[in-house]
């Protein structure tokens, strides 16, 4: 007789099953022995204090660029990385103080899906084997053939056939490679799956159906989700409630229809304008950010968003517009980030036929460095831009960054935003959303 694909028991909803905090792991970079001792402790912080809840039945859409730290926090609160610090507390255990022998239990109720199907399945097993394999270290089914007959269950659940058990991974398409992920992570009858871009190596035609499989699912189990992808497209039919992260941190949750009609954290908002809309009066001006996300080894400080933030806040002295202090403020930024050559400026200048002394090298920085027109800044502004060009030109970088850090500080910078209750169930950690609470 096969077994019932039970949903998960009924709790109570007051407690979330899932309550994150404080969550951080890095990893470790110095060399060695000797890197410790001279107190050179590198560490990626890929996770860098994390709050999240997930209560029951509930699909919470994790998203951010490539490198923010999606896989790793997945991966953290499944306990499959050591956390550094912080808790994942489920149904009240915290599991980040299990061993991984105390961890074997909870393993049966929280499942992951990968995104590369293919590599997260053994080559030399057959898909009876992949599903079964689980399910005897879990005792779960009396016998083999129990076990065998669930697992044709499952296939038939994730939409293949009962004769697939025999195959190899290798036999199947990309989105049915997949489908054996799902049916493998539901063998165990979890109460959670942390499904991890689990549609990003598939085609587009395929995506769709292995969102919708996991949205029924997901109903019909009275599964909790959490989603993890690297745009917001793909989230929206499936997520309760979204969670951007950006740089190791969480800066906007809000349930799902919320976040798409009222952004509040200007990273969500320029993700958002990423997503493509079918009717032209729902589409945003496309928001390009500036670089790409900086390095987790040494995160920019106060909000970390704040190198590639479009709404950067002026300090308040600040004579001209907002718009003149974002420009100044991008210059600072291209000149912080030590990436600049005056030699190769020259050089481009030399192959142009032009002047190639400090002084036009200095323009010629200001030119391609500057967005919109210097006329625009304050003069105290426009100098100091000026002085920082020359002392580039000079190849004095330390001088370069002393002007700009000095001339273009921000609040933002300084401050480290905390999530601000903006009403609604959402929250977003930006010094521009004040707070809605009571
Ligand atoms: N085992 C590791 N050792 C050192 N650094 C790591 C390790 N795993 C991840 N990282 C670093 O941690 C940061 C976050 O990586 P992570 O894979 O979690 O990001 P992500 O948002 O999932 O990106 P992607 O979508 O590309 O997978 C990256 O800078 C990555 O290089």
């Amino acid at each position: 007789m096969s077994m019932q694909l039970t949903s998960a028991d009924e709790t109570s909803d007051t407690e979330p099953l899932l309550a994150v905090r404080g969550l951080k792991k890095h990893f470790d970079q110095s060399g060695g022995v000797l890197d410790r001792l001279v107190g050179d402790t590198a560490s990626v912080r890929a996770v860098d204090g994390v709050d999240l809840t997930v209560t029951e039945g509930e699909t919470l859409a994790i998203v951010g660029e490539s490198g923010c730290g999606k896989s790793t926090l997945g991966r953290t609160i499944l306990n499959l990385h050591d956390a550094t610090d912080g808790s994942v507390e489920y149904r009240g255990t915290n599991l980040s103080e299990l061993s991984q022998q105390e961890m074997r239990p909870y393993r049966r109720d929280l499942q992951m899906i990968f995104q590369d199907p293919l590599a997260s399945l053994n080559p030399r097993q057959t898909v009876g084997e992949i599903i079964t394999a689980p399910m005897e270290v879990h005792g779960i089914g009396d016998s083999d053939e129990g076990r065998l007959e669930r697992t044709k269950d499952l296939l038939r659940r994730v939409g293949l056939k009962a004769g697939h058990i025999e195959r190899y991974p290798n036999q199947f398409s990309g989105g049915q490679q997949q489908r054996v992920g799902i049916a493998r992570a539901l063998a165990l009858e979890p109460e959670l799956i942390i499904a991890d871009e689990p549609v990003s190596a598939l085609d587009v035609s395929v995506q769709a159906q292995i969102l919708n499989l996991l949205d029924e699912l997901q109903d019909d189990l009275g599964l909790s989700l959490v989603f993890i992808a690297h745009n917001l497209s793909v989230v929206r039919h499936v997520a309760d409630r979204v969670a951007v992260m950006y740089l190791g941190r969480i800066v906007e949750t809000a349930p799902v229809a919320e976040l798409y009609e009222n952004p509040q954290h200007p990273y969500t908002k320029s993700l958002l304008s990423a997503v493509p809309r079918i009717d032209p009066a729902d589409r945003d001006e496309r928001i390009i950010l500036e670089g790409s996300v900086p390095s987790p080894l040494d995160p920019p400080s106060g909000c970390r968003f704040h190198t590639r933030c479009p709404m950067v806040i002026p300090p308040e002295d600040w004579a001209g517009t907002d718009e003149a202090f974002r420009a100044a403020f991008a210059f600072r930024n291209h000149v912080l980030s030590g990436e600049l050559d005056p030699d190769a400026a020259r050089t481009r200048l030399e192959a142009e036929g032009r002047e190639t002394d400090d002084s036009s090298v200095a323009s010629y920085l200001v030119a391609q460095l500057l967005p919109g027109d210097p006329e625009a800044l304050p003069s105290d502004a426009g100098e100091a831009v000026r002085s920082a060009a020359d002392a580039l030109a000079a190849a004095d970088h330390e001088r370069a960054n002393e002007i700009v850090e000095n001339a273009f500080p921000s609040p933002c910078e300084r401050e480290t935003p905390q999530p601000t209750d903006a009403g609604d169930g959402h929250a977003a950690a930006c010094h521009r959303v004040t707070s809605q609470g009571s």
